[in-house]
């Protein structure tokens, strides 16, 4: 079917002549930038423009016209989500209809527009939005293939990965598998329609984590990825079984907005703010690492944003990156570092080629052989009927269909064309004010809840209710399809849904298990009340249709009452019989498989119970991991914040030491420049005395004045020049010797503290020298004394010989030798001692010394500088008063 918004699939604008997809040739990614205009709020501050677009491709600084970056496409304030979707994003669109993977993500600091592009709002729908529409259109503008579509829509919020279709589904795990990496558990809903999948994404967007900040009173504090699942194959009736299904995805990502250091934040906000500004520092790693021939490691798993773009980011698939940013000088050096990034970006490398997967993994295919399946069963039962096959049987069978295959895929291929468009949903978009949540989704949400029915309106009246939308929207194809007797009821609740004609729609959470890629474990208390949540929906409508029937046949019976009974009349009353029999055997059925799946549901809580303890055991550990992750991080962000720190103070004792020079040079240049005005001054005073000696007439005397006043001017004003200058420079000194002073007031307060280690030490090391010369002075008075005993001679001998002969009796008398000769020991030691505290002390005197010359080379900085400051100023007076006087 032709339609006005039919496109071909399109290389983007610059790619030059367009390479056939399938050789796979080279692209790298595409990288644009969009500034956004300034806010009420910028404008009333008086915000002055710092960057600007310049031209279609480049970013240009206003202050400084050298710095400038050039990219794909720069979008300057006016220009519309839909012009830029139309450069940037339908390409990626249309790859990933024909099997090219394909990611669109937005990155900028908080408040540059980031949801503004992804999201927007009522009057300017997002790139999301418009994708969704795109797709449908491509959908019915490609009547020879069939397509499934399937969403799931996560948050990463402080690194922890929530399903946000699925209120249960919380820190689900990133698993790999051969295909890539996927999450466990996540919960994914086949779509039938643009609004199906919108209201999708309001439910979602429910459960988004958005906070306030300085800059944005919506703010997201969470990145979010919304993927659209889409296989496509030629149709069942012509397929054939060994043809390729084409399967890709497609991530659009709106990112949480990085905070600056200068926002002061506390607690919570801190704290994602901290796990947000990690993620993209690691998302900033790997696409500089991917862009360095020489990288040997990407560290894709660093964060979980990076772990699931790890193979959009290296390069399977196209990838377009939509940096926004504030064009405001308060935010330079952030909208700087946002085009540095896309700067690196634009030139990582992707290689987008078709994702073909054959019969046994391919979902669609499933569907169309079961579809097939059903159809030729649903064929059987009507020659059954035809035939005249008694009736029990063909209820029996059709029952029997219904038990089967109600447990499978509950199948239908819609054979309707044409859905409402988006368009058309949006003509008249209602008045009331979003309050609490971003963008256009929720005002689809407050539309759909509070207009009355609308096409997501079910076909038995009942409006879905915000979080219960999706069985409401689903269930009744399925069970249409099992129980409506004739194809013409199924195609009204076809139209009902605005299902595109080559859709396929499949029941909601009933997928066979062997095709989905979802590990179920955690989730099967949630898939078991889902299911008989659908029973129990089965269950209403069977009801429902029994009494339906049983007023039909009320309305035929007294129809018959008043006339005669013909047969006509009699048929249709026994056709209507047989349907509530019919239905009534289906209701007994579908009471036993209730209470069935209870006990199963029951069995199985019991297990989980039992298992609860041991489950939660990895996860605390996993929790911990995660913690401990966190903080290394946050500890290397400090440590480089440290460094950074380190090389400012580095730069700024670099820059007053050229300050200084500069001061001193600009010094001199005075004194000579004053010299110069007084030596011209004098030159043309005795000019003019000689001119008039000379001439024997004066010249004119207002003719010479005028003259010296002239050149006195320039002069003056040259030195004004120079002081303004120099008084910019003062200032700047002055805030240097401010610093240099607290440092100097730090270092005075080290020294005060040294002075009276100090003290304390010579107090000790003075004890310790008594000590010492006491006991050198006992030291020498033994020596003495020893020497006495060795020179008394003959007589000390004989006293030896005595005391040798007399030895067991004199033993006492030696002891107190022996003892001396220890204390002696014992005194050489502590004279050791000493003399290593003397050494202690000695290095103490030379540390103390240093910082005291320290102490007096500031001072010394300081007096100069402040004599130099008020040299200056007397120099300037002087001159002045001098010249004008
Ligand atoms: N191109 C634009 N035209 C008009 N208004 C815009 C544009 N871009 C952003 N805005 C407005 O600026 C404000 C902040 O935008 P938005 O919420 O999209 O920022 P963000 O980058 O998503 O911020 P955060 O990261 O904090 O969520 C919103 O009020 C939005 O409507």
């Amino acid at each position: 079917m032709a339609s006005r918004h039919r496109r071909a699939f399109p290389l983007p604008p610059w790619a030059g002549k367009a390479a056939p997809e399938a050789e796979a040739a080279k692209e790298s990614i595409t990288v644009t930038v969009r500034f956004r205009p300034l806010s009420p709020r910028e404008v009333r501050q008086g915000e002055q423009i710092a960057w600007y677009a310049d031209g279609e491709t480049i970013a240009r600084s206003e202050q400084n016209s050298n710095n400038a970056y050039a990219y794909d496409q720069v979008f300057g304030p006016t220009t519309t989500t839909h012009h830029i979707y139309d450069v940037v994003a339908h390409y990626v669109v249309s790859g990933a209809m024909k099997g090219i993977n394909g990611t669109i993500f937005a990155y900028g600091v908080t408040s540059s527009g980031k949801t503004h592009t992804m999201h927007g709002d009522q009057r300017s729908p997002g790139v999301i939005p418009l994708a969704v529409k795109d797709i449908f259109n491509i959908i019915q503008e490609t009547p020879n293939r069939e397509f499934l579509l399937r969403v799931s829509y996560l948050e990463i919020y402080n690194e922890v990965v929530n399903d946000l279709l699925n209120p249960a589904g919380q820190n689900l795990q990133i698993r790999e598998d051969f295909q890539g990496t996927f999450v466990e558990g996540i919960k994914e809903e086949v779509v039938l329609s643009p609004v199906h999948a919108l209201s999708l994404i309001a439910v979602g967007e429910e459960h988004r984590h958005v906070g306030s900040t300085n800059f944005n009173l919506l703010s997201s504090r969470s990145h979010t990825i919304f993927t659209l699942t889409i296989e496509s194959s030629s149709p069942c009736a012509q397929s054939n079984e060994g043809e390729a299904v084409t399967f890709s995805q497609l991530n659009l990502i709106d990112l949480a907005g990085s905070e600056s250091s200068r926002v002061e934040t506390t607690g919570v906000h801190r704290k994602e703010g901290s796990y947000i500004n990690k993620s993209l520092l690691t998302l900033g790693t790997v696409i500089s690492k991917l862009t360095d021939e020489k990288a040997t490691h990407i560290p894709f798993r660093d964060s979980k944003l990076t772990r699931l773009l790890k193979s959009s980011l290296s390069g399977q698939g196209r990838v377009s990156l939509i940096c926004t940013v504030t064009p405001t000088s308060s935010n330079y050096e952030e909208t700087h570092n946002t085009l540095k990034f896309a700067h690196r970006a634009k030139h990582i490398e992707i290689q987008a080629t078709q994702n073909k997967i054959m019969d046994a993994r391919s979902l669609i295919k499933k569907y169309q052989n079961e579809i097939r399946r059903l159809k030729e069963e649903l064929e059987q039962l009507r020659r059954n009927i035809l035939t005249g096959t008694p009736l029990e049987d063909t209820m029996q069978k059709k029952h029997h269909l219904l038990e089967t295959k109600g447990d499978f895929g509950l199948i239908a291929l819609s054979v309707l064309h044409g859905f409402v468009g988006f368009g058309e949903t949006f003509k008249n978009p209602p008045k009331e004010k979003m309050r609490t949540s971003k963008g256009l989704l929720n005002w689809l949400k407050l539309r759909k809840c509070d207009s009355g029915p609308t096409n997501l309106t079910s076909s038995h009246g009942e409006k879905p209710s915000s979080t219960k939308s999706l069985p409401a929207l689903s269930t009744p194809l399925w069970i249409a399809f099992f129980n409506v007797p004739s194809e013409q009821r199924m195609s009204d609740y076809m139209l009902a849904e605005n299902v595109p004609a080559n859709l396929l729609c499949v029941g909601h959470g009933e997928f066979p298990s062997d095709s989905l890629p979802v590990h179920e474990t955690p989730l099967v208390s949630t898939k078991t009340s889902d299911h008989v949540d659908i029973l129990r929906e089965q269950f209403n409508i069977l009801s429902g249709e029994v009494a339906l029937h049983q007023s039909v046949l009320k309305c035929l019976s007294e129809e018959a009452g008043k006339g005669a009974m013909n047969e006509q009349i009699e048929m249709e009353m026994k056709v209507v019989n047989d349907e509530i029999k019919l239905n009534k055997q289906q209701i007994v059925s579908l009471e036993r498989r209730i209470s069935h799946s209870m006990s199963d549901s029951q069995g199985k809580h019991d297990n989980l119970e039992l298992a609860l303890p041991y489950i939660d055991i990895p996860e605390q550990l996993n929790e911990k991991a995660f913690k401990l992750e966190v903080k290394m991080a946050d500890n290397k962000i400090m440590k480089d914040q440290l460094e950074q720190k380190a090389r400012k103070c580095q730069e700024f004792q670099e820059a007053i030491t050229d300050l200084k020079g500069k001061f001193s040079q600009a010094l001199e240049d005075n004194v000579l420049l004053s010299e110069r005005i007084i030596f011209q001054h004098n030159t043309d005073i005795v000019h003019e005395a000689g001119s008039q000696a000379h001439k024997g007439k004066p010249l004119p005397r207002d003719v010479s004045d005028e003259f010296l006043k002239k050149a006195l001017q320039a002069e003056i004003d040259e030195l004004k020049q120079s002081v303004s200058e120099l008084s910019e420079a003062k200032a700047q000194l002055d805030s240097r010797n401010q610093k240099l002073l607290e440092e100097s007031t730090y270092a005075k307060g080290l020294v005060l503290v040294t002075g009276v280690e100090l003290k304390s030490l010579s107090i000790k090391v003075s004890k310790l020298m008594k000590q010492n010369e006491r006991l050198a002075s006992q030291l020498a008075s033994g020596r003495n004394s020893t020497q006495r005993r060795v020179s008394h001679g003959p007589r000390g001998a004989r006293r030896e010989s005595h005391i040798k002969r007399y030895e067991p009796a004199n033993r006492g008398d030696m002891n107190p030798c022996s003892g001396r000769e220890q204390a002696l020991e014992a005194m050489l030691m502590e004279k050791d001692q000493r003399q290593e505290l003397h050494t202690k002390i000695e290095e103490s005197k030379q540390k103390e010394a240093f910082l005291e010359r320290e102490l007096a080379n500031m001072w010394a900085v300081l007096a100069n500088l402040k004599k130099a400051r008020g040299m200056d100023q007397e120099d300037f007076d002087a001159k002045y008063n001098g010249s004008w006087a």
